[in-house]
């Protein structure tokens, strides 16, 4: 792999804009037959999206997927969604339950729009077998399949039918892979994205190591679709996890969903939980989130996301920041 680079090492350049304003720019992408207003979606995460957030987001035009994590909960989730006329978007993983579940589905007839197979390792027999059996019990559903983090295992996923891949091994905020294993893209997730993108067909979901709304522009730079983000949106009044108060300031909590307190117990840790400072609403930021991007599109030298794909970049190590903080 010859220049390897994460966010932060990462300059967009600008272009001539062609807009007089930014609120001219449409931030809006097409993923699986519908068109949301961002190509942003919160980390399906214990701690960061629960069924009112989901509904909130599937109201306001906004992709969601939501956890695995109490699976007895799945199937009435669905129900609910279609039965309020909204997209059901869900996630499987690949034990031997998850089949009887997708069966459970189809013998029921509730066909999930968006079906995402959520493992650590997805470059896995597990998974291709689990995407092929999705195809062909739940044909209509839109399937996407991760996490992984080379080009190679993006193509199997593809080739078994898999209608989106996301990539990303170990670069989020609660990630302990890389520490625990030696494996995975943290500290080059922006650079492994555009060798997956390279060899895709399909979309892809770039997720992790988003941390700042400039991040969002570069991962659509190098040919993320969707950008799955969890630390930034953690800290939401609306947000899952708990809200604790240390010396009069407001945190909430966020943990890995292969962490203890995901698991119940110490087996194969691969998360750890932290607490990030409280935000305010969750619609704030989709807003200011909205607003960087389309200051973004115009810095690009158009009006729509498609202009982000071309601009042309520099790599700066590990300079934007210059012992500046954002906030
Ligand atoms: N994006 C990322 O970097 C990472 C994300 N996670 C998240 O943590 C959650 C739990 O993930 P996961 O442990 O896969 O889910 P599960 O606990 O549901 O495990 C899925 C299946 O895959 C097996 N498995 C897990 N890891 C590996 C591996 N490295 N190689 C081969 N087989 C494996 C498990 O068996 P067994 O447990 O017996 O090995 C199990 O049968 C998910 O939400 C996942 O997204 C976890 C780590 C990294
Ligand atoms: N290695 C682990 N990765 C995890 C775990 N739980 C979630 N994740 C991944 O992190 C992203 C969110 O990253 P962020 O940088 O935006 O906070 C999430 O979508 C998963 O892919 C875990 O326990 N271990």
């Amino acid at each position: 792999m010859e220049n390897v680079f994460d966010y932060e090492d990462i300059q967009l350049i600008p272009a001539k804009a062609v807009v007089n304003s930014r609120s001219e720019c449409d931030t809006s992408v097409d993923f699986g037959g519908r068109t949301f207003k961002l190509p942003v979606v919160p980390a399906n995460m214990q701690t960061i999206i629960d069924e009112n957030i989901a509904i909130n987001l599937a109201e306001n035009n906004y992709f969601y997927i939501m956890h695995r994590f109490q699976p007895e909960t799945r199937l009435d989730f669905v129900k609910d969604m279609q039965a309020r006329g909204l997209y059901a978007s869900i996630s499987v993983g690949v034990k031997p339950e998850e089949y009887e579940f997708v069966q459970q589905l189809a013998a029921e007839r509730l066909i999930p729009e968006y079906i995402t197979i959520d493992v650590a390792h997805g470059h896995a027999n597990s998974v291709i077998n689990m995407i092929q059996y999705i195809k062909k019990q739940l044909p209509a559903s839109f399937v996407i399949a991760g996490n992984v983090g080379t080009p190679e295992a993006v193509r199997e996923l593809e080739h078994a039918g898999a209608d989106a891949t996301k990539v990303g091994i170990g670069p989020g905020k609660v990630c302990i892979t890389k520490i625990k294993t030696g494996f995975g893209t943290g500290g080059w997730q922006l650079a492994a994205l555009r060798w997956c993108a390279k060899a895709a067909t399909k979309p892809i979901i770039a997720d992790g190591g988003i941390r700042t709304h400039g991040d969002i522009a570069k991962s659509v730079r190098f040919g993320a679709s969707m950008v799955m983000i969890g630390s930034l949106f953690a800290g939401h009044e609306e947000s899952p996890g708990q809200t604790v108060e240390t010396d009069g300031k407001l945190y909430k909590e966020y943990f890995g969903s292969a962490s203890e307190f995901q698991k119940g117990e110490k087996k194969n840790v691969e998360g750890k939980k932290m607490f990030v400072e409280y935000r305010g609403s969750l619609k704030d930021t989709l807003v200011e989130m909205e607003q960087d991007l389309q200051s973004a599109i115009s810095y690009a030298g158009g009006d729509k996301l498609s202009a982000i794909r071309t601009v042309d970049y520099v790599i700066v190590k590990n300079s934007i920041f210059n012992g500046d903080k954002v906030y």
